[in-house]
């Protein structure tokens, strides 16, 4: 048998910090599995959980006005340690009978932390280190049977600890980058304080989600929509490993793929890891057919989306005895994190081609679930897929049709794909591919007049797009050099037929988006 790798775990009590996640992922770092949920969950869960240690998170509100977030008294009682976080230490505090107040002076960014005891919480670390502060609230009072064991110049209470029992709070933010050993915090608390194991290693993952996996799935098989990105090449390769050549990955050749994108989608799975079932079904006639005369950029995108479906079910039911489909679903997806944010507006309507709907009759396997993105590309490294694919710049599910602006045709392909292609390449020999979060070229139907070799032309432009971002929500034009731009638009102009000029985009999201439709 092998180890339950959540066995030694830290429960994180979300108070709707921006940086709740980041605890998570710090933590994880260190090896230690933590899961996040809302601050109300029930004590009974809190217990069935069984959590080593729980962390309570910073978060927007104010401990003393009413209807302010707050935990049960009970979850002290539970005789496992408690640290408390920005907000969370001012839960604590409230909690116990001190006091928290607006301050004066809110203390945002850098401090300097003078430690007054390290024989837990910040064993090991410097006497005096930068930490990051974000709180307008601070705590004047600490509660009976606290006491202080480290201060900054504004605040003297920036870590404070129960005399007797193991709580613990902390003014700064230890899982923001910013702070100085800010991980180291965090690890101490998790392994001296709480007596964490750092079973949470992406060998181990694998090693126990092999065996879940074959345990699940018995002697049926498994089907996999593989679309050559990060997310669906690292569940391909796991349950390859696990069940071999019960997996059937399918790959959609939707005709709006870039160039020599199905031939290395190919290579790797069908040769390297020499998956036997692989298959590629060809329907971009179809794709193409159905978006004939096709203009509206969200009927687009409807479109593709439902043919998608279609194309799967077919090719899913040819398929004996699959009683399972596999899907990318990350950690971030899973946690129901408490939002401060309101309802916002549909922008374009984001086809995951593969949101397969649940009518399709499969029992669900979502091996990532538990997994941030830089797990997933640790554990894609693991298993040996290639670069190429743990490096991929994001791709929109419905591909190239939403870089042709209106009407998506053939030729019209035939020469994004191409001009694309120089993009990428440039990109990559300039060193900047894994640099920035996207860049392509976008397709524009519009004729404008040029001259070359003293002959008038008549011909298309292509838009070239490069944002910086982090998670694609925001984000900004990247300032590409002249010289890059400069070759790039030579090398489209003059290899691509009916291409005649070349500009560079340079809008922001907000205002635009980053796909031009
Ligand atoms: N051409 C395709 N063939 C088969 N499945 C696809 C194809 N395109 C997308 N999918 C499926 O749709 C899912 C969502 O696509 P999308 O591109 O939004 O995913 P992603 O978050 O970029 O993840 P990935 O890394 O898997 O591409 C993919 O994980 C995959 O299962
Ligand atoms: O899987 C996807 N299916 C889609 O329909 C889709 N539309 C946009 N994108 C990607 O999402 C990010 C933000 O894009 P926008 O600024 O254009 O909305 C960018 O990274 C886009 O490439 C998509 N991804
Ligand atoms: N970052 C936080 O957790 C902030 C806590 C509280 N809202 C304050 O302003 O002090
Ligand atoms: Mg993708």
């Amino acid at each position: 048998m092998v180890r339950d790798i959540h066995e030694s775990k830290v429960l994180i009590l979300d108070f709707g910090s921006q940086y709740t996640q980041l605890i998570a992922r710090r933590l994880r770092e260190k090896n230690i599995y933590c899961e996040i949920h809302p601050f109300n969950t029930s004590i009974e869960n809190i217990k069935e959980f069984n959590p080593k240690g729980i962390i309570l998170s910073g978060g927007p509100a104010s401990v003393y006005e009413e209807g302010a977030p707050k935990v049960s008294k009970e979850i002290f009682e539970l005789g496992v340690p408690v640290l408390g976080i920005c907000y969370g230490m001012q839960l604590i505090t409230h909690l116990f009978g001190g006091k928290v107040v607006r301050a004066e002076k809110h203390e945002y960014g850098r401090a300097e932390l003078q430690v007054l005891d390290s024989s837990d919480l910040f064993k090991g670390l410097p006497e005096k280190f930068v930490v990051w502060m974000s709180h307008a609230d601070r705590v004047l009072e600490v509660p009976e049977g606290f006491e202080p064991i480290a201060k900054t110049e504004n605040a003297p209470f920036a870590a404070v600890r129960h005399k007797e029992k193991p709580i613990y709070g902390v003014q700064f933010h230890p899982e923001v980058k910013h702070s100085q050993f800010g991980d180291k915090v965090l690890e101490n608390f998790a392994k001296v304080i709480c007596g964490c194991e750092p079973l949470w290693t992406m060998e181990n993952f694998i090693e126990y989600e092999v065996e879940k996996i074959r345990e699940t799935v018995g002697d049926k098989n498994v089907i996999c929509a593989l679309s050559g990105g990060v997310d669906s090449s690292v569940v391909a390769a796991l349950l390859h490993r696990a069940i071999g050549d019960q997996l059937y990955p399918i790959f959609v050749d939707t005709g709006l793929l870039r160039k020599g994108e199905r031939e290395s989608v190919e290579r790797t799975f069908k040769e390297k890891f020499n998956m036997k079932n692989f298959r590629v079904v060809d329907a971009s006639d179809l794709f193409l057919e159905r978006l004939k005369g096709v203009v509206d950029p969200e009927k687009k995108r409807k479109i593709i989306g439902h043919t998608f479906i279609e194309v799967f079910e077919k090719a899913a039911k040819e398929i004996p005895n699959a009683e399972f489909l596999a899907q990318g679903t990350l950690y971030p997806d899973v946690i129901e994190s408490v939002s401060v944010k309101g309802p916002s507006a549909t922008i374009k309507s984001h086809h995951n081609v593969g949101g397969l709907p649940e009518k399709l009759n499969f029992k669900l396997i979502e091996p990532l679930r538990e997994l941030f993105k830089d797990e997933v590309r640790e554990l894609g490294r693991q298993l040996g897929l290639p670069e190429e694919i743990i490096k991929r710049q994001p791709f929109p599910g419905p591909g190239l049709a939403i870089r042709i602006i209106g009407e998506v045709k053939s030729e019209y392909l035939r020469i994004l794909r191409d001009a694309d292609a120089i993009v990428l390449e440039e990109i990559k020999k300039a060193g900047l591919y894994d640099k920035i979060w996207q860049s392509f070229a976008v397709f524009l139907p519009i004729q404008t007049v040029g001259v070359m070799g003293d002959e008038r032309t008549y011909d298309y432009v292509i838009a070239i797009r490069a944002v910086e971002s982090v998670d694609g929500m925001t984000a900004d034009w990247v300032k590409l050099p002249y010289e890059l731009l400069e070759r790039i638009s030579n090398r489209i102009i003059n290899e691509v037929e009916g291409v005649n000029r070349v500009v560079y985009d340079i809008t922001s999201k907000p205002p635009g988006t980053i796909e031009w439709e």
